[in-house]
């Protein structure tokens, strides 16, 4: 089984070419393959597969070519990957599957089709307008954080952190704890604080993530997407540009008044080629 291996700031993905569909992927071997001691490890797989082709493709395609079948390390399904979105867009252009210098690069996703505009080392993308729809609360270990519930097609729930307690303090080891009446199907948690302002964003936000299915992540692109909008909103502006620093480094939410976009680097580090019946030995 042929694979390429990419990142957009140290989210990783293994990615799978497979235009006709033919590939029979299983939890187990999404699994296997995100596995950072037995397999290649990675924090999800990425199914690059022609709409038409993939029954959940073909329901979501809109005028998409291509649909981002995007599995969680621990073999769950997700609605949405914002950094895999833009890593998606780095191989289809990489392996001439689309064209860079032509309009924003429709990708089709479980939660409808979102738009890419591919520079290099940058791809932007127009994402799903966020959702802030309910107050919550997630727990780390004896402590408790208010929080608000952020639907980007995926479900979140922004954390702040207050009183000077360091983001680096928590620990992200374990699951935090949430409502699960509100969240039934989980949902990646944030944690934030506010940072010092940077030249060229409106705000400045750090967060770190928890993602469901796959656990502490050094970046998480719909999760920066759901802080920038809690931002901006608690800021009341109608309009701005918010810088977030994760772990693995920047990503820049851009809401005009109108659109959505998520910004940041996206890279494709190797190919390779894995022997699916190693992976369960
Ligand atoms: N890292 C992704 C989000 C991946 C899906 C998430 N774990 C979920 O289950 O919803 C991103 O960059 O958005």
């Amino acid at each position: 089984m042929l694979f390429t291996k990419g990142h957009g700031t140290g989210n990783d993905f293994v990615i799978l070419g497979d235009p006709d569909g033919a590939l029979a992927l299983t939890p187990a071997l999404v699994a296997a393959l995100c596995d950072r001691h037995r397999g290649i490890g990675a924090d999800g797989v990425l199914r690059v597969v022609r709409s038409a082709k993939d029954p959940d493709g073909a329901g979501h395609a809109g005028d998409a070519e291509w649909f981002m079948d995007y599995w969680n390390a621990d073999g769950s399904f997700a609605e949405m990957c914002g950094n895999g979105v833009r890593v998606f867009a780095r191989y289809l252009v990489a392996n001439g599957l689309a064209d860079p210098g032509g309009e924003d690069l429709p990708v089709a996703t479980r939660a409808g089709v979102v738009r890419a505009r591919v520079g290099d080392p940058i791809i932007s993308v127009q994402m799903r307008a966020p959702e802030v729809y309910a107050a919550s609360t997630a727990t780390v270990g004896q402590l408790t954080f208010p929080g608000v519930a952020v639907d980007c097609g995926n479900p979140h729930l922004v954390c702040g952190v207050h009183d000077g307690l360091p983001l680096g303090s928590l620990d992200l080891h374990a699951a935090p704890g949430y409502d699960t009446a509100l969240f039934p199907g989980g949902v990646n948690v944030e944690f934030t604080t506010v940072g010092d302002p940077v030249e060229g964003a409106d705000m400045h936000m750090r967060m770190r993530v928890y993602e469901r299915g796959s656990a502490e992540t050094l970046s998480c692109g719909s999760g920066a997407l759901a802080v920038g909008a809690v931002a901006l909103r608690d800021a009341g502006l109608r309009a701005g540009v918010v810088a977030v620093d994760l772990p693995g480094g920047r990503l820049t939410v851009t809401y005009d008044g109108a659109s959505w976009w998520l910004a940041g680097p996206a890279v494709l580090v190797a190919t390779g080629e894995v022997d699916p019946a190693a992976l369960t030995r």
